[in-house]
């Protein structure tokens, strides 16, 4: 599978300067690409449009898979995961449906991943932000999730757990072959993990 973003430009409605231009990225399945770029150069951005967080009508250009459009209507096979995990889970649900909601993760998996068992009875403000992130990543590992998008996925994070949830995420990814885009200011990262790695200022075509 390919996910694509073909010629794709965009600004915001309060930015006068484009943000992206004429750009072009791919990503093929069992594919691990390193996106990086200086702050503000739209790299998040990008992750958004290619994870169908922008509706179209604000940005030119088509983001397909194999082809064809992503539904709007069925489980987002492209998932993408943010610096902050709190903001993406809803404060009113306990982590076992915030989990579960997402698919049926097997309990092997979740002790993997180093989640305590009390911790799914818990809410989101009850964890600290590493915890948190350890789910976000979970629930986004789905077996119908083709594509993974990591905007700084790690960086709020101390080394160690950083490094534990990477090799995790790493075994997983080529073990389903998942195709990931991994957006960082860690160059050690980006070089450890990446197949190829891909300069923002390199594709836009401003
Ligand atoms: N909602 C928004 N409305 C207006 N401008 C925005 C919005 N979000 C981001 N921007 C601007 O768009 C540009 C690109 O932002 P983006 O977050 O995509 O960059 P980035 O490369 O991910 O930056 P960083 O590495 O600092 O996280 C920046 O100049 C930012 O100020």
């Amino acid at each position: 599978m390919e996910l694509k973003g073909e010629n794709l430009s965009f600004k915001y409605d309060s930015s006068k300067r484009w943000i992206l231009k004429d750009l072009n990225i791919n990503i093929k399945s069992g594919e691990i690409k390193g996106l990086v770029g200086d702050s503000g150069s739209g790299k998040s951005t990008l992750s958004k449009i290619l994870a169908g967080y922008i509706d179209n009508k604000n940005f030119e250009g088509k983001v397909e898979i194999n082809g064809l459009n992503i539904s709007k209507n069925e489980y987002n096979p492209v998932q993408l995961i943010f610096q902050h995990p709190e903001q993406t889970m809803n404060p009113k649900w306990k982590m076992k449906d915030i989990l579960y909601e997402s698919w049926n993760v097997d309990e092997d998996i979740i002790e993997k991943f180093g989640i305590q068992k009390s911790w799914l009875n818990r809410w989101p403000n009850e964890l600290s932000g590493g915890e948190l992130q350890r789910f976000s990543v979970l629930r986004a590992l789905s077996p119908n999730t083709k594509f993974l998008i990591a905007d700084e996925m790690t960086t709020m994070l101390d080394a160690v757990t950083q490094v534990q949830i990477w090799n995790l995420v790493i075994d997983l990814v080529r073990m389903k072959n998942i195709g990931m885009l991994v957006v960082s200011h860690d160059k050690d990262l980006i070089k450890k993990i990446c197949d190829e790695v891909v300069y923002l200022d390199d594709i836009n075509n401003f």
